[in-house]
């Protein structure tokens, strides 16, 4: 039902075409069967043979046409139409609160838009294959009810008491089908702490063996798990091929007992059955891939309802809906945010907090860890939506739809940087501007510029946050966020950063808001802000007794 609500959204929406084809390609199955039948009345009539013949071939090779087209236009709609659920799910993450697409992990998203809609992609064929064979069972039996009521009933009854077996096998089917994605999430999140951390498990050969044991635990599980499955499919499909057994023996060997009937009639009932039975069995076989796809629809549904996003519109709406890029001040006014933590441990509560950033300056957030400088930047940059309290511009407060255009004012560089070669935010990469910044940055003999990318981000760790802030510097946004930016700098050039490059910055107007733990260079804020135990305090940055020496560049 979850794989029906998926695909009805958009790949199946307009779906009676598709309907009339399954119905067509049934009828043309039915012909086969009643030309066969009709043939099996004149075995003696030679030129009546020929003529069966002829309608026979015509009708399994349009019927094989028709299940052709079926298939395609069936495939082909429902691959695009998951196309777009995978970038849908990725626009709901971006569109969704970060702490509630943290809280389910990129991972886990990234799993249901990638892996999983691949299984329900691979489940189409034998999926469109069984709607057909639905048709068909349906076109069969009304044939067969032409022939003797009473031998639909037969077939019914003996599929019937098969379908109720069947049915109690399929319940134990679908939990184990539904723990064995649980299996198989985890062993994927396992593999993939394991490539994470190559480094890290080839340097400590406890960690390596402590991290394989562990997939190797889970890798049995799910084996025993794949096991027990198909020790019940194998149930499940015996089942059925007995249904279809018994509903041909029950016409041979009931009909005529309970009621008078022509051996013509119990022959020609017994075929048609057989043509009942047979997409049933079709049906069966399709039945794991079916419950696969369903499977990865449940997930699909169940990430997009905890990314709580509401349903959105085709494309993102374009530009700016509000421009705050006049702005004298941003403020946060009595806000407050709670990280939830995990059953009641470890949460934590930054706020209330009175902060306003004037444009221009130059601001410092400072404090230990765990203090919440991150989460109070967060805070401002409108990534955590405040508990209480709001996010002003110039006194105003910013309402929710007008967070996309707040956000529009930042630049940010967190501290577990991502760097990419495509610069997605950049603009007017023409005018020599990067050129001026790998100067700065001293990364020029590095890296250049290659279209819309850069040449290559293969850099040392500090190299790559330089690179960073150039990605940054080139979205030209007013407000220029940093965190812990120069904590991978060597002392040569973290004294740059804060001498020159800060000072450089402010000259070019642009307002830097900074985490970090450099004491020796707190003076080159205007303002400093000391986070403690979730709280803020406004200080006038203080010129430090000593400064590291000016270092030769290297
Ligand atoms: N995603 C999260 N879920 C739950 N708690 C969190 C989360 N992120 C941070 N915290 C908690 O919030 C507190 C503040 O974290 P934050 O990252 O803001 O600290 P910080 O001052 O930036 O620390 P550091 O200097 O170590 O980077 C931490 O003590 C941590 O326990």
């Amino acid at each position: 039902m979850d794989l029906w609500r998926l695909l009805r959204r958009d790949a199946l929406r307009n779906v009676q075409s598709l309907f009339l084809l399954a119905a067509f390609a049934a009828a043309l199955n039915l012909s086969v069967l009643t030309t066969l039948n009709d043939a099996l009345l004149h075995l003696e009539d030679g030129h009546g043979l020929e003529r069966l013949l002829l309608i026979f071939l015509v009708s399994a090779f349009v019927w094989r046409m028709a299940q052709n087209l079926l298939m395609r236009m069936a495939s082909k709609r429902i691959q695009a139409g998951l196309g777009r659920l995978r970038v849908d799910l990725l626009r709901r993450a971006l569109a969704a609160d970060l702490p509630d697409v943290m809280a389910l992990g990129p991972n886990r998203i990234a799993q249901a838009a990638g892996a999983e809609l691949q299984i329900l992609a691979q489940a189409v064929p034998t999926l469109v294959i069984s709607v057909q064979s639905v048709a068909a069972i349906i076109l069969c039996l009304v044939y067969l009810s032409s022939l003797s009521g009473l031998a639909v009933l037969i077939v019914l009854a003996s599929l019937g008491i098969g379908g109720i077996i069947v049915a109690r096998i399929v319940a134990k089917l679908e939990v184990q089908a539904e723990s064995i994605h649980e299996s198989e999430v985890g062993l994927t999140e396992r593999a993939d702490h394991i490539l994470k951390t190559l480094r890290e498990c080839k340097v400590n050969r406890r960690r390596r063996a402590n991290a394989l044991a562990d997939i190797d635990a889970c890798t049995g599980e799910l084996h025993r798990k794949r096991f027990q499955f198909n020790v019940l499919y194998a149930d499940y499909y015996m089942a059925n091929e007995l249904a279809y057994y018994f509903s041909i023996a029950g016409i041979i060997f009931l009909l005529p007992a309970l009621a008078a009937t022509e051996i013509s009639t119990v022959v020609l009932s017994a075929h048609a059955a057989a043509f009942v039975a047979y997409p049933v069995i079709t049906i069966v076989t399709s039945y794991p891939s079916y419950m696969g796809a369903e499977t990865a629809a449940r997930s699909y549904l169940a990430i997009e309802a905890e990314l709580k996003t509401p349903a959105l519109p085709p494309k993102p709406a374009p530009g700016p809906a509000v421009d705050f890029t006049g702005f004298s001040t941003l403020a946060l006014e009595g806000t407050t945010f709670r990280h939830a933590g995990r059953d009641g441990i470890g949460s934590f509560s930054v706020g209330p907090i009175d902060l306003t950033v004037e444009r221009g300056t130059v601001i410092f957030v400072t404090g230990h860890n765990g203090s919440g400088k991150s989460t109070l930047v967060h805070m401002l940059l409108g990534l955590y939506p405040a508990h209480r309290g709001a996010l002003t511009v110039d006194g105003q407060p910013v309402a929710a739809d007008e967070m996309a255009s707040y956000r529009d004012l930042f630049s940010v560089v967190f501290s577990d940087v991502h760097l990419t070669r495509q610069l997605y935010g950049a603009r007017d990469l023409e005018d020599g501007f990067a050129e001026e910044l790998f100067d700065l940055l001293e990364i020029a003999d590095k890296v250049a510029l290659d279209g819309n990318a850069f040449t290559t981000v293969e850099l040392s760790q500090g190299q790559k946050k330089r690179l960073a802030l150039v990605a940054a510097l080139l979205e030209r946004k007013p407000v220029l966020v940093l965190d812990e930016w120069a904590a991978d700098q060597s002392p040569y050039f973290r004294r740059k950063f804060y001498r020159e490059i800060i000072p450089w910055l402010k000259a070019r107007g642009i307002t830097v808001i900074a985490v970090t733990h450099d004491d020796a260079y707190f003076d080159a804020a205007d303002v400093q802000i000391q986070v403690d135990r979730g709280s803020a305090r406004r200080l006038v940055p203080a010129r430090p007794a000593s400064e590291p020496e000016s270092l030769p560049a290297v």
